[in-house]
């Protein structure tokens, strides 16, 4: 039977789901390994606003059985004023009870996001992601200079500390190639990780 590797993301306009995508990929090139991908409801300043269980479209909603079940857990989110989405940050805000019981402790961890501009905060936004997995005890991974050829191209998303995306001012630009291949290789490294962990 296989494992899953629980990709998390939020994304408004679809180009952090492309990315959550391609992780996906990645995972799916482990022997062993499965993704499940999950999404998370979009917060209001309304507190009588309600979402349907189910989403229009995507993913569906995460669950807290996702986070019992999963062997690896990776998070994604568009870049807001350099750091992540609330709906993210208000899911991660939920699990004081996984935290607790060390649902996710010693489970590999990683991150993703989608930016506007290229240096418009991937970098804090990125870091900042890593810093409640950290607390729930988690082993955070990036991605290797040597192994992802992160020096071959700097002029779109890619970095040490985890897949990314620059969208462009209009939102609208694919990913590239290097993108895609950085954010699979995520995938296939947290994957790979917690295939070895798994084993006696
Ligand atoms: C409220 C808000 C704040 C944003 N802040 C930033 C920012 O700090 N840096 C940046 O490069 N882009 C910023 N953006 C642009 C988004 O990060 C970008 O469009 C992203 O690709 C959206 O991801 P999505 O397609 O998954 O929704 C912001 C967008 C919004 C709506």
């Amino acid at each position: 039977m296989s494992q899953d590797i629980l990709i998390i993301y939020y994304s408004r306009n679809g180009t952090t789901a492309a990315l959550a995508n391609e992780v996906a990929r990645g995972v799916a090139r482990i022997d062993g390994m499965a993704a499940r991908v999950r999404t998370v409801p979009p917060v209001s300043p309304t507190t009588e606003a309600t979402d349907p269980d189910v989403p229009e479209s995507g993913a569906p909603y995460v669950d807290p059985d996702d986070l019992e079940e999963c062997a690896g857990l990776i998070i994604g989110s568009p870049t807001r004023f350099g750091n992540m989405a609330a709906p993210l940050k208000y899911f991660i805000d939920t699990l004081s009870g996984q935290w607790l019981s060390g649902t996710l402790a010693g489970k590999p961890g990683a991150v993703f996001t989608s930016t506007g501009s290229l240096h418009g905060g991937q970098e804090t936004t990125l870091l900042s992601m890593m810093l409640p997995l950290i607390h729930h005890g988690m082993i955070i991974t990036g991605l290797t200079y040597t192994a992802d050829d992160l020096l071959a191209e700097t002029d779109s998303g890619g970095t040490p500390y985890g897949a990314s995306h620059v969208s462009g001012t209009l939102g609208d630009r694919p990913l590239t190639e290097i993108e895609k291949k950085l954010a699979r290789n995520l995938g296939a490294r947290v994957a790979d990780i917690a295939r070895r962990l798994a084993q006696p």
